[in-house]
């Protein structure tokens, strides 16, 4: 079987180049921009090449302006390549077939999609008329989402009239209605609070579950990332810089490792051992090169009095920040699929 059949999405060297028209400021920079436009080309994705299998739940990492949303937007044919091949479920998602619009969704944290005046009902219906849905179907996946998601009555609300998190659930269950099997999730926990992300994220686990549906997330949240993806893909000026397992990404780029130690007596100076970055009594975490953690752990057992040690790794926070660092240096891994 070809890896375009068998693999849900396949990305190759993914090329996207905007040309963005420049001019200086003033008038008869404006007059003179009317008859010699001068454009500028940026280049938003550099080559990206990944694939990701039917059913994974993938990350899809890398600081503001990195190429995310234009990678998601090639991947649902909102935008053309420039150069390369992209295949979601076989198909080109740039020539945007029924079939393939039928297998996919793009959830955008920033964006409306339903009609702002209109009760979230009225905007289902409306999506039930586009993809032609069989009514006891669409009632059936329309009631059984609103459970899943609480939403309740908010659904015969205008949606200008629901909260951010409200707005974002009910944008969601629109989303799914079509009962896609790709899943592009762009920041869908953007500005929520940490209750309403959990279920949000909740909720995606627990769609992936039941629907065995591929899912791509974009996410500044880390938290969504650790509860949802196994495997993170990072890029970094519109290349990737790492592509595997969450728990590999930690073991390859974070330089530091967090000793928590417990004392039995006050009056102990430590930081000859490391760096103290949180103390709560006699608990203390430190944090210290890798290199140096089994030589630091041997000295601190001899040399202090230690009741309780663990050694922890740090926030995924912390490692993410150290991947973009080090990221014009463009290490690229591709873990074993
Ligand atoms: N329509 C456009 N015209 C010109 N340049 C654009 C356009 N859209 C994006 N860019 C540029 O392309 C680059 C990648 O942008 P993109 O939105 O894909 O990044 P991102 O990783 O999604 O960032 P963020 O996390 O901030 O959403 C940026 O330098 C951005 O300024």
């Amino acid at each position: 079987m070809s890896e375009s059949i068998a693999s849900a999405i396949v990305v190759r060297d993914l090329v996207k180049t905007y040309e963005v028209p420049e001019r200086n400021a003033g008038l008869w920079a404006a007059v003179r921009s009317l008859f010699q436009r001068r454009v500028r080309a940026v280049c938003a994705v550099a080559g990206v090449s990944f694939t990701i299998q039917p059913g994974e739940v993938v990350g899809f990492l890398g600081p503001n302006g990195a190429g995310k949303t234009t990678t998601l937007k090639m991947l649902t044919g909102l935008l053309h390549p420039t150069s390369g091949e992209v295949r979601v479920f076989g198909s080109i998602p740039a020539r945007r077939e029924p079939a393939f619009l039928r297998r996919i969704t793009l959830v955008m944290g920033n964006r409306n999609q339903l009609q702002w005046d209109l009760p979230a009902l009225d905007s289902f219906e409306l999506i039930r008329a586009i993809y032609r849905l069989p009514p006891a179907e669409f009632r059936a996946t329309r009631d059984e989402l609103i459970e899943l998601l609480e939403v309740g009555d908010l659904v015969r609300k205008p949606v200008r009239n629901l909260s951010l998190g409200e707005r974002m659930k009910v944008e969601i269950i629109g989303a799914l209605l079509h009962r896609p099997q790709a899943l592009f999730l762009d920041e869908p926990t953007l500005g929520l609070d940490v209750t309403m992300q959990r279920r949000i994220r909740a909720f995606i686990a627990e769609y992936n579950r039941r629907t065995g549906a591929t899912v791509l997330l974009t996410s500044h949240y880390m938290a969504d990332v650790e509860a949802l993806c196994r495997r993170v893909i990072v890029i970094h000026h519109g290349q990737v810089l790492f592509n595997g397992p969450l728990s590999a990404l930690v073991d390859q780029f974070a330089a530091y490792r967090q000793l928590v130690v417990t004392l039995a007596e006050h009056g102990v100076d430590l930081t000859v051992f490391g760096e103290i970055i949180e103390r709560d009594g006699l608990r203390y975490t430190l944090r210290v090169p890798k290199a140096m953690v089994p030589a630091l752990t041997a000295r601190l057992l001899a040399e202090a009095p230690v009741t309780d040690l663990t050694l922890e790794e740090p926030p995924i926070d912390d490692v993410i920040e150290q991947v973009f660092a080090v990221g014009s240096a463009k290490t690229v891994h591709e873990a074993a699929q």
